[in-house]
């Protein structure tokens, strides 16, 4: 059977030197993408170019990773043709699609979305694509317009699936995915909340927001900060097509998005229930209504250049933030958000110190279009079992346990995939060798010529390298780079020709510590996905994996801050803590602290009730909350630790979480026992205000009855004087 996308399967060259790069189509977070011939066969192909040396993973690694993406073929799934390594860069070869993404589309020329006809085509063809990879187990987890491709002759492709998640999620790459520029909007709710869980559903999530993308210009909530979306998704009602002011588009479009769009991940439709709704049943073939979309435009190539220009001027005149507004950023990113890496408090916590000048506007800032907001978290960590899938047709390989699940050696199978229109039948046929597997590593001119070039060679952190050898490369200084951050845009704009410069991670978005990665192409499971290494700097600072999610050390900061030993003192105005769900509202006045201002006068019986009830009211409000605090405590942790938290004040041994095998037992212990000894502290505070209260409970009805005593002695004697 054919590769990618159909037709004769030939095996494509894996020297570089059978390829001419040309025009750079298109770069994401970790790749650069270009139009290229492939020289043998006088065909024009991209070429993604992802660089290594943001990969934590070997060689090895890679190889299996390589193989792993020849899983995929599905004429709506973007497939490989071949990859190898050159230098320090994997080149995925792979069909040219000559109209590019959805998004470049829309930046290009329609600002404001699509037609419906169009709309239904692009989701039809996405949705095929999204069936096919739930149905062999896959999420995609990036379903965005970005990621659509489009061809000139209307055929739509679903991209990004795999490589470049797998390839750099348990490293640089996750610095470059957070500080490069991208919104958590297509993100579900449920992914947003470590302890839902989630599964395929929440690519249907995903989907119904570019359906709204798409009809829009832009993904809803775009042009709020990252921490705002995260908490407007979880909070807010779902988004979707307004029937006054979407009046353009039909009942069955708005009613499609609203059943995509569903809190619930339980009552949202699978892909292949999807697709039988009216909406898909009417949509046009896409050569009828996508393929008009491109008529009067320039190539991808310029419209490409264009919009770095455009950008990159827009970039420019951009005001810079004031000093509170980075601030602010960093504080957020920082604290906030590690990529998948988050408590969900702390962040609810820190979107609420987001200023809200015009939170009731509609969003109208396109996506991507304001760097100050942008943050990408999505894919991190891919275990090899769990990444996407590329098709090698160099090797056209795949095992079977991967593809079952089988964790039990790899039993390789050979040779072609069966086409998966016919969606009942098996994926593979024959088998070969596993000696054959190996991705070839290619030690070429093209190699010896990055490494001559001083201005070219490889860069820090996350620029993806541009190759020296591409034709018609950009001389802007990349546009994503200037996109990443806000202390990026305040750089000059660099004009030297044909060299990246290497992204800097000192502004305001810059993640310092982050914990590791996260899988997000794992096989489905609706949670327990994680796991993979963690890189040295996140480990550190990794408190406690919380099924697919860390904590952080950043996460238990608001924990640590909370003063155990002394009563908080904090004032309902200046607490960062005052707007937390989790931690209620610290309005106690220093004066109230029941340590140092009981008066000495409460041990006297002869106080009065009036002198004596409001100190007992402050006492007990004092513990009502610390109760509220200790019990929102608790319930930050797993049931499973809860129960090992001990009463008896003595440490627990730090629990073990199944998924992370002991790796990050050493590291998160520390952070672990600070908690609990926090905890524990506040519980032995509150059982010594609860006796205090009780005793003063004691006192007051004791008072109470010598008050009476007294009044009906003082009434007698009253009585006596007057007779
Ligand atoms: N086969 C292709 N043909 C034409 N253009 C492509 C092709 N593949 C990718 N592109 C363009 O390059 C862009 C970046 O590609 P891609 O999304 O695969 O990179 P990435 O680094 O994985 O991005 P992301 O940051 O979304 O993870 C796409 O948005 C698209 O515009």
């Amino acid at each position: 059977m054919g590769g990618p996308g159909g037709g004769q399967p030939r095996s494509y060259p894996l020297n570089p030197n059978d390829y001419k790069l040309l025009e750079e189509v298109g770069y994401g977070a970790s790749a650069t993408v270009f139009r290229a011939i492939c020289l043998p066969f006088n065909e024009v192909v991209a070429i993604k170019c992802l660089d290594l040396d943001r990969c934590n993973s070997n060689l090895d690694d890679i190889r299996r990773e390589a193989q792993t993406m020849s899983l995929i073929d599905h004429p709506n799934v973007i497939g490989a043709y071949c990859s190898f390594v050159v230098e320090h860069n994997l080149w995925v070869v792979m069909p040219f699609m000559a109209e590019g993404s959805c998004l470049h589309l829309m930046k290009v020329a329609y600002p404001d979305g699509f037609e419906e006809s169009a709309i239904a085509s692009i989701l039809k063809e996405t949705l095929k694509a999204l069936e096919y990879l739930h149905r062999h187990g896959h999420i995609h987890r990036d379903v965005k317009a970005g990621n659509i491709l489009m061809d000139s002759n209307g055929e739509v492709k679903v991209a990004d699936f795999g490589v470049s998640a797998c390839m750099f999620d348990t490293g640089d790459r996750q610095r470059s995915r957070n500080t490069f520029v991208g919104t958590p909007c297509w993100m579900a709710p449920e992914v947003l909340q470590p302890q839902t869980g989630y599964d395929f559903k929440a690519d249907i999530w995903s989907f119904g927001i570019t359906a709204l993308e798409l009809a829009h210009g832009h993904a809803p909530f775009s042009k709020y900060p990252p921490m705002k979306v995260l908490l407007m998704t979880i909070q807010n009602a779902p988004p979707g097509l307004d029937y006054d002011r979407d009046k353009k588009f039909s009942k069955s479009f708005k009613e499609m998005v609203a059943m995509c769009l569903v809190k619930d991940q339980t009552k949202r439709p699978t892909a292949e229930k999807l697709l039988k709704h009216t909406f898909f049943k009417n949509a046009k073939p896409p050569e009828l209504s996508v393929k008009k979309l491109f008529v009067d435009l320039p190539p991808l190539w310029t419209r490409v250049k264009t919009l770095q220009m455009k950008d990159a001027s827009q970039l420019a005149l951009k005001k810079m933030p004031s000093a509170e507004q980075e601030a602010l950023s960093q504080s957020q990113y920082q604290r906030g958000v590690s990529a998948w890496n988050f408590d969900i408090e702390d962040l609810k916590i820190q979107a609420s110190l987001v200023q809200d000048e015009d939170e009731n506007e509609i969003p109208e800032i396109k996506e991507q279009a304001d760097p100050k907001v942008d943050v990408r978290i999505k894919k991190t960590d891919v275990s090899a079992s769990e990444s996407g899938l590329w098709r090698s047709r160099s090797t056209n390989i795949l095992y079977s346990d991967q593809i079952n699940g089988d964790n039990k050696g790899s039993k390789v199978i050979e040779d072609d995939f069966i086409e998966s229109d016919n969606q009942t039948k098996p994926l593979l046929k024959k088998s070969v060798s596993k000696a054959e597997l190996s991705v070839p590593v290619a030690e070429t001119d093209i190699s010896a010529k990055f490494k001559s070039q001083p201005n070219k060679s490889r860069q820090t952190q996350s620029g993806p390298l541009m190759p020296g050898l591409v034709v018609g490369q950009s001389t802007l200084e990349r546009v994503r780079t200037a996109e990443r951050s806000d202390i990026e845009t305040q750089q000059p704009v660099e004009k030297t020709p044909q060299v990246r410069k290497a992204p800097s991670f000192s502004g305001p978005l810059m993640l310092p510590t982050r914990a590791s990665a996260n899988s997000l192409s794992a096989p489905i499971k609706s949670s327990g996905g994680f796991r993979d290494t963690l890189d040295d700097k996140s480990k550190t600072n990794l408190v406690q994996i919380k099924g697919r999610f860390s904590v952080t050390s950043e996460n238990v900061d608001l924990v640590k801050d909370i003063p155990l030993c002394t009563v908080p003192r904090r004032s309902s105005q200046g607490s960062p803590l005052r707007k937390s769900a989790s931690v209620g509202d610290w309005i106690f006045d220093s004066k109230h602290n029941p340590n140092s201002y009981i008066p000495k006068e409460m041990g006297n019986s002869s106080m009065p009730a009036s002198v004596l009830m409001p100190h007992l009211q402050n006492l007990f409000q004092q513990t009502s909350l610390q109760q509220d605090l200790i019990v929102n405590l608790l319930n930050s942790l797993q049931p499973a630790e809860v129960a090992d938290v001990p009463q008896n004040g003595k440490l627990p041994p730090v629990p073990r979480i199944p998924e992370n095998n002991g790796n990050v037992d050493a590291a998160s212990t520390e952070r672990e026992r600070l908690l609990l000894t926090k905890i524990f502290e506040l519980q032995a505070r509150m059982s010594n205000l609860t006796d205090e209260l009780t005793a003063e409970k004691m006192k007051y009805i004791q008072l109470q009855q010598r008050i009476n005593m007294i009044s009906s002695q003082e009434n007698g004697d009253k009585r006596e004087v007057d007779s």
